[in-house]
């Protein structure tokens, strides 16, 4: 994998992706991620990713888009990463994980008699994927089935599911969340940890990823990963507890539009803000002196686990 990661990081050079003191590893049980190469402090803009180079609706072949109206992004993004056997890519897929790896961990490669043994919220949340891939694959099979064989396209729809992050510019604030999914070469290889995570932040030029606190060499560098659509909220055993979290720290207004982001702080540049029956209504900056409503469904964004409100 050393020389693949050596490949990844020339052919990220060219692109003008910038990684500053990490770099790309292999690590034990968790494929591959990212740790510091030298001393790092709190605040340090450890990646650079410019908006160019990432996988987007917006930058996907049109006639790709075309022939799936209607379909998911996820969808499209996926069958586009079939598709394109464009060499440009070899250095990124080459640290993919492979085929054999993604079938190890996910359920939904699984035999049945495996996933017999999932306990009730796993199962319940497989077969919400399983109906969402479904849906996707009738979508792509009805077109490029000749050309694509279902396995392959599970395989790119797996990596799409668990590499993409959502990204929005001022072209997309206003359409639907599943709308903002992009991949991110490079960036796609921080593997996830609920605590002491950097911090990740996008506008129009780029993404960023920043550390929040200092981490010595051979530390790896995590981000907290937030849950996809075919995720969502988890079944609970009963009983009652007190969830709380403030919604400043987990909303941002995007160019007007109140959007899900974890540090977003929307209450910075937005006001008149109101809630009623699951909604979040507010009048928001839009960075040209107009500040139009905008509203956003709680409900499609928090839910309860256990007991406790969470955001996804
Ligand atoms: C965005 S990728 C991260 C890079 C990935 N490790 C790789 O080799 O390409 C997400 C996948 O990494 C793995 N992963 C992420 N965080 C992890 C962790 N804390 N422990 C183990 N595996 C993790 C999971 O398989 C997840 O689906």
């Amino acid at each position: 994998m050393e020389a693949e990661i050596d490949n990844l990081l020339q052919w990220a050079k060219k692109k003008g992706i910038e990684i500053n003191g990490c770099t790309p590893k292999q690590l034990h049980g968790r494929g591959v991620g990212i740790v510091a190469t030298r001393p790092l402090k709190a605040n340090e803009v450890i990646l650079r990713v410019p908006t160019d180079t990432l996988r987007s609706l917006a930058n996907t072949p049109k006639d790709v888009v075309a022939s799936l109206p209607g379909a998911t992004v996820h969808a499209i993004l996926s069958a586009s990463l079939c598709l394109d056997r464009a060499a440009d890519l070899d250095a990124w897929r080459a640290v993919f994980p492979s085929k054999a790896d993604i079938h190890a961990v996910l359920p939904i490669c699984w035999p049945s008699e495996l996933r017999a043994l999932l306990p009730h919220t796993a199962t319940t949340l497989l077969a919400r994927q399983s109906a969402k891939f479904n849906k996707d694959w009738a979508a792509v099979e009805a077109v490029y089935g000749g050309d694509l064989a279902k396995e392959d396209f599970l395989y790119a729809w797996l990596l799409v599911n668990t590499r993409s992050f959502y990204h929005t510019t001022r072209k997309t604030a206003k359409l639907p969340k599943e709308d903002h999914m992009v991949l991110q070469p490079v960036a796609d290889l921080f593997n996830h940890s609920p605590t002491g995570w950097c911090a990740g932040a996008f506008n129009e030029d780029a993404f960023t990823i920043t550390t929040q606190e200092a981490h010595e060499p051979g530390q790896e560098l995590f981000i907290k990963y937030g849950s996809h659509a075919n995720g969502g909220c988890g079944d609970n055993n009963g009983g009652l507890a007190y969830g709380y979290f403030e919604l400043n720290t987990k909303f941002a207004n995007i160019f007007g539009q109140l959007s899900r982001q974890d540090g977003g702080y929307f209450g910075h540049s937005c006001q008149n803000i109101r809630y009623d029956n699951g909604v979040l209504t507010a009048e928001c900056g839009d960075g040209n002196g107009g500040t139009p409503t905008s509203s956003i469904n709680l409900n499609e964004h928090i839910c309860n686990v256990n007991g406790q409100l969470e955001a996804f």
